[in-house]
């Protein structure tokens, strides 16, 4: 018999190295691309994933064989495997931290792809058992009764339930554990569905829906500007009820899971089982099992946050981004992908379609559909019988503020709350005031490791920093000259919400931030007190303008519109118009029509001015003009290098080295200069932003100087990466 050549494999890590190992593979083994296997590193041994098999053996190397290979299978299937190849090098991110994030915890620290036992579970009572409102509680037995095999526990996470509600049912003699049913024969997806799942579409829902293409075509990008309130959501799941075939996967991207569970529900309502959830609160077993599930081909429909397009799909057929502007797309460290952008190419490599939706595009996007690489869809009519609301700008100088708000805005509110609605206040800050002044000495209280202030939080008497989470007690005198004139300057949600309390003092004021909402299910209960309809004031940031639809909301106040009016970031005027437009769009989306009120002092500024007229693709469109002027993207594309050390000098210098280098025709560098915080967690932060006209260029200039870099010796304590399509730019 003749003997077998050695074969070899080139093996990624899942370390932040640009390099593979290759290894010999013994002779029992046959591997592919996308396996997981085991090999000796170093002393040890560690997980790794195949890149590529036979390659040549380089000469005179001993190579050291692959001990095993856990799966039969790729863990990462072909079109995943090329999807993070290609963001590796879109990214310039080590190649092997990019494979590796698309497997789960568990898999990454080379256990084994197959889920614990998961105990199944059969109702032992009905909903009626339960006294009172407990309506999660009672809709877990009512799901059990409608499947008297059982379900599994895996089955009720995926559903929305919690391990909490099947612990508390089970202490309560409420249901039983009983015999595990194959997986195959687990409750059917359409016993859950509601018949009238939701309404029909309206001619311009209809209309919309009609223009997009379906996956039959193969790969499409829609770009679907709806304005608030216009139903996509509703559109989007007319869609998959109508295009998806029931043996195809689809994903649906969104920017923040936990805080909109009732879109989770309206697709249940559609879908049943077939709608699984992935973001950053599952556990390491939750995510092995959903991502089983994906691996398999299961014909479930995911709902996820950003990370979720890494998922090893094998038969995905449609491709939903919702709120495809929202910043939190893009990862921010480590591995700085666009989950929208990849979500685009995937579509592209798995010849599908993608939709885009939102009520205020990014620049990109909206970009993209101008010059014809997307096709554009308007929605711009609410949906059922709700109007745009009206927005009006208050100018506020020389106005006495009472905790930020004027006069004719608290007589505002007290009207909308006499009228029987509800009123939502946006603050851009969490916390009670930004900053503690000295009225005295005018010292004011900085962190001691950033250059920043540090917010005051006056529920749990301390100052924090927002950018490190230094913390430390507040004082009642100020730090440096012990005056008593020591007091809390500008505005954060806690101050508008006590100034609130006390001015409608029978009235529920609701605060919605990330403080407020750390605990688990705590955003459910505020959703609970807002859905029922009475009078109440919602105050909270951001997270209020994302996606919710409070019907009885019928007016929105925003406390001070400025902050980005001026900032030097060049994206700071889009993303305030994008804010400020959502935050808008939460009023009058039910039968009665809604005001907006924009406190500013600045109310003869261009931005605020059209944006009284509501229509953001004319804002788009002249901020596409300065963008074009200055030569920003989307015009051109730009990278960031950026380099932090424990002294500026240090970084400076390392950037000074790259410039020259990265300094070729057709590429323009600004700076190096110190980041807009310079210092953050003790660290000194400088930037070189590099543009170019040709991204294929600017691609290869950045490949280039990675390699370089790799292969110099830095001083100790400088760390350097980089970030294409930056979202932050100071
Ligand atoms: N065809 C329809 N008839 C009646 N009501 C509808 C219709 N379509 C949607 N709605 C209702 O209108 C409201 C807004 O719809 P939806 O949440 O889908 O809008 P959206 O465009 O996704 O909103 P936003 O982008 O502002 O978050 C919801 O309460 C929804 O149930
Ligand atoms: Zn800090």
């Amino acid at each position: 018999m003749k003997e077998r050549p050695p074969q070899t494999a080139r093996i990624a890590l899942n370390r932040p190295l640009r390099r593979l190992f290759d290894y010999l593979i013994p002779e029992n083994l046959q591997l592919e691309p996308g396996q997981r296997v085991n090999i000796p590193f170093g002393r040890q041994s560690a997980t790794g994933l195949v890149v590529e098999t036979g390659v040549r053996p380089p000469n005179g190397i001993t190579l050291k064989p692959v001990h095993s290979v856990y799966e039969s299978w790729p863990a990462l299937p072909n079109e995943t495997f090329q999807l993070l190849s290609w963001a590796s090098d879109y990214y310039q991110h080590p190649l092997g931290e990019c494979l590796f994030t698309a497997l789960p915890p568990a898999l990454r620290r080379g256990r084994p792809a197959s889920e614990k036992q998961d105990t199944w579970w059969k109702a032992a009572a009905g909903p009626e058992a339960l006294a009172g409102n407990a309506h999660r509680l009672k809709a877990l037995l009512a799901w059990l009764q409608r499947h008297p095999h059982g379900a599994s526990t895996s089955s009720l996470t995926a559903a929305g339930f919690t391990r909490e509600h099947i612990r508390t049912l089970q202490k309560r003699e409420l249901i039983e554990e009983t015999e595990a049913v194959s997986t195959k024969g687990e409750p059917g997806t359409t016993d859950t569905i509601s018949d009238h799942p939701g309404p029909v579409l309206s001619p311009a829902q209809q209309q919309a829906a009609n223009q997009i293409a379906s996956p039959r075509d193969g790969f499409s990008v829609s770009l679907l500007y709806g304005i608030t309130g216009s139903g996509k959501t509703e559109l989007y799941l007319h869609y998959l009820k109508q295009q998806l075939s029931a043996s195809a996967q689809a994903l649906v991207l969104v920017p923040e899971i936990n805080l909109t569970p009732q879109t989770v529900a309206r697709f249940q309502r559609y879908f049943g089982q077939r709608i699984v959830v992935w973001h950053s609160a599952l556990n390491d077993g939750e995510r092995l099992s959903t991502w089983l599930k994906i691996r398999n081909g299961e014909p479930v429909i995911l709902i996820g946050t950003r990370s979720a397009v890494l998922l090893p799909f094998t038969s995905l057929q449609t491709i939903i981004v919702d709120e495809e502007h929202d910043s939190s797309y893009k990862q921010g460290e480590g591995f700085r992908y666009s989950g929208r952008d990849m979500a685009v190419y995937r579509a592209h490599l798995n010849n599908c379609p993608v939709i885009l939706g939102s009520a205020t595009p990014s620049l990109e996007s909206y970009q993209n559909a101008l010059n014809g690489k997307y096709q554009l869809i308007r929605l711009e009519e609410r949906a059922g019988n709700a109007k745009p609301p009206s927005i009006s700008l208050l100018d506020i100088r020389s106005r006495p503020l009472e905790g930020g708000l004027s006069r004719p805005t608290i007589q505002a509110i007290e009207q909308c709350l006499n009228d029987g609605q509800q009123a939502l206040v946006f603050v851009n800050r969490r916390g009670f005031a930004p900053v503690m002044m000295c009225f005295d000495c005018g010292h004011m209280v900085e962190c001691p490791r950033c250059d920043t202030r540090l917010t005051y939080h006056r529920r749990d008497r301390a100052m924090r920093c927002h950018h490190c989470d230094y913390q430390t007690a507040a004082t009642e005198h100020c730090p440096k000259c012990q005056s008593d004139a020591f007091k809390p300057v500008g505005q954060g949600t806690e101050r508008t919400e006590d100034i609130l309390a006390s001015t409608f003092p029978d009235t529920p004021v609701v605060r919605v931030d990330r403080d407020s909402t750390q605990r688990k299910g705590s955003i459910q209960g505020i959703l609970k007190k807002v859905n029922s309809g009475e009078p109440c004031i919602l105050v909270g940031t951001q997270m209020l303008a994302k996606g919710h639809d409070f019907p009885n909301v019928t007016l929105v106040v925003v406390v001070n519109a400025d902050g980005g009016l001026f900032s030097v970031d060049f994206r700071a005027p889009e993303q305030l118009i994008q804010t400020l437009l959502q935050v808008s769009g939460r009023a009058g989306r039910g039968e009665k029509s809604g005001q907006v009120l924009v406190q500013t002092c600045h109310s003869d500024h261009p931005i605020l001015k059209s944006l009284r007229q509501g229509h953001y693709l004319t804002l788009a469109d002249q901020l596409l003009t300065e963008r074009e002027a200055g030569g920003f993207p989307p015009f051109r594309a730009m990278a960031i290098f950026r380099a932090e050390a424990d002294t500026m000098a240090k970084s400076l210098e390392l950037l000074d080295r790259i410039k020259p280098q990265a300094s070729v025709p057709g590429i323009e560098t600004w700076g190096p200069l110190p980041a807009m915080i310079a210092r953050r967690a003790d660290r000194h932060r400088a930037q070189l932003v590099l543009c170019c006209d040709n991204r294929k260029r600017l691609n290869h200039v950045l490949s280039h100087l990675c390699q370089n870099l790799d292969q110099q010796k830095l001083p100790s304590g400088v760390k350097w990466m980089i970030d294409v399509d930056p979202q932050e730019t100071g």
